[in-house]
């Protein structure tokens, strides 16, 4: 269980409490500046919250060892790394050190990651000649790696084509349900609305609600906080959103 206690960051969250359980996939959405980032970094431990704690089963992890965190946390940034000029899968065994993994492990679970993330044509190909998709691809790949029980991803999707953003919010929901706790910041509301359990909705560092997608993806919600109205398509293929911007008159 993770349990969110009033926690604020100066001038990017007002306090900010929830509790979720693994299992959930939880969506964190808003508009720009809402607080997404900033609340995803308190999460991964890279800004320290002016107050409140984050307890995972019990234990603070605000204040977790590095090395606590790197098993515990699987964390997508929003700003991948810069890479260096190395092989995927000699960045995917950087990514495994210090896990005490043993040999055949590592190689294992390489294998199954450059498999999910449709990697296997890349797997000996420098990682500065890949397009920007394929580099966000790998770098997914490394981030989940660690197999960590608390996930954070932080707009995951930014820059994969339709079909790896499908696959990877999959690979995401099947981490939950195989135990982890997922949290996504999101800017596409369909695709949180088809796979998220729980959306975090915040705008300008404050925290409007949470609750199932249709709980939280109002008509008003959207008018007041994403300033747009929304027509929604749902059959048996999916979700899908038409949206209109709503025009302010002078
Ligand atoms: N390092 C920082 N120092 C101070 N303020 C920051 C910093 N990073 C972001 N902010 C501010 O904090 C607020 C929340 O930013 P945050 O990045 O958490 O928003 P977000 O919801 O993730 O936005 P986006 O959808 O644009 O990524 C914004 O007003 C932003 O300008």
């Amino acid at each position: 269980m993770l349990s969110v206690d009033q926690i604020t960051v100066a001038q990017r969250l007002d306090p900010v409490s929830f509790t979720a359980a693994e299992g959930e996939v939880i969506g964190i959405i808003g508009p720009n500046g809402a607080g997404k980032s900033s609340l995803l970094e308190v999460l991964v431990g890279s800004v320290l919250p002016q107050s409140g704690q984050v307890l995972w089963g019990g234990e603070n992890i605000i204040g977790a060892r590095p090395m606590r965190r790197r098993h515990l946390v699987s964390y997508i940034p929003q700003q991948p790394s810069v890479f260096a000029d190395i092989t995927v899968t000699e960045l995917l065994y950087e990514a495994t050190v210090n896990l005490g993994w043993s040999s055949v492990q590592q190689h294992d679970k390489i294998a199954q990651v450059l498999r999910e993330f449709d990697l296997q044509p890349f797997a000996s190909r420098s990682i500065l000649r890949l397009s920007g998709g394929e580099q966000r691809r790998v770098h997914c790949a490394c981030s989940l790696l660690n197999q960590g029980a608390l996930v954070i991803a932080d707009e995951p999707t930014a820059g994969l084509d339709l079909y790896h953003q499908l696959m990877l919010l999959e690979l995401l929901v099947k981490r939950a349900r195989a135990g982890a706790l997922v949290m996504i910041a999101l800017h596409d509301l369909s695709h949180a609305s088809m796979f998220c359990d729980r959306l975090a909705l915040l705008d300008r560092g404050q925290f409007i609600q949470i609750g199932t997608p249709n709980e939280v993806l109002t008509a008003t919600n959207l008018e007041k906080i994403y300033r747009v109205q929304v027509d929604w398509f749902c059959d048996e293929r999916g979700v899908a959103m038409r949206p209109h911007r709503i025009i302010d008159t002078p």
